[in-house]
């Protein structure tokens, strides 16, 4: 099975919360999978999770190869630390995931756009290990933009979108929440695999599956 990058519409769109559900239901599924965290910043919470919802024994530099203190984007972290984000140690660790574990979901940092090093975004990184992209979209007021802004620049770079999972952080229903999906729909073709409320503790995988081939 194909393995992929998890992008979102912004910090804290639920890339890590859709992550996590779809490695406990691949693993369900009997898929070998594995969540990875090239870089954290602030905390490494997320690695923490990621690690929970996959294989035993992993350790968290296993998982999390670039972890910086400061809760920026991962530049700013890494000036802050008079160090720079080590791209050679992120493609070494994934390298030793992929050759271990059936399908790597690989999760982002904030949103595909985020600045890594000089001149490197995200982006930029996510394009060099040239796999498919899902995009999270954290369902609010605004997300329109930032989802075809964000659908837009990946389709730039010549990359795949696997697809959109939509995704209600807050229990929130206002007119926008209610009626984005039907907007994204319209001005995308990128199909929606799933739809996450707030709270909810599965998801259904076999579309992103078929996707995944
Ligand atoms: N569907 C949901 N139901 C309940 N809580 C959610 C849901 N989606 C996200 N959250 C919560 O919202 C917060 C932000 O989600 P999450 O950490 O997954 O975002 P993120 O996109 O991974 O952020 P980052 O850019 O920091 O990696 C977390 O506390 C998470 O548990
Ligand atoms: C620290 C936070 N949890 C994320 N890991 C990093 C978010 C960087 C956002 C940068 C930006 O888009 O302004
Ligand atoms: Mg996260």
């Amino acid at each position: 099975m194909r393995n992929f990058i998890v992008t979102g519409t912004d910090t804290e769109a639920g890339k890590t919360y859709v992550s996590c559900l779809i490695v406990k239901a691949l693993r369900e599924r009997g898929v070998n999978a594995a969540g990875f965290k090239p870089v954290a910043c602030g905390d490494r919470q997320d690695a923490r999770l990621l690690r929970e919802a996959g294989p035993e024994g992993l350790t968290l530099d296993e998982l999390n190869p670039v972890f910086l203190k400061n809760a920026t984007c991962p530049y700013v972290a890494a000036k802050l630390e008079n160090t720079q984000v080590d791209e050679d140690a992120i493609r070494r660790a994934y390298e030793a995931l992929a050759a271990t574990h059936d399908c790597v979901l690989v999760e982002g940092v904030g949103g595909w756009e985020v600045p890594i090093a000089a001149g490197r975004r995200f982006s930029d990184m996510a394009a060099d290990f040239h796999l498919p992209i899902l995009l999270v979209i954290g369902n609010k007021l605004g997300a329109i933009n930032h989802a075809l802004l964000t659908l837009d620049a990946i389709k730039a770079r010549g990359l795949e979108c696997l697809g959109i999972i939509f995704n209600n952080v807050k229990d929130e229903w206002d007119t926008a929440c209610v009626t984005n999906r039907s907007m994204i729909e319209e001005f995308s073709d990128v199909p929606v695999l799933g739809e996450l409320i707030h709270g909810q503790d599965s998801l259904d995988v076999d579309a992103l599956m078929d996707r995944l081939g």
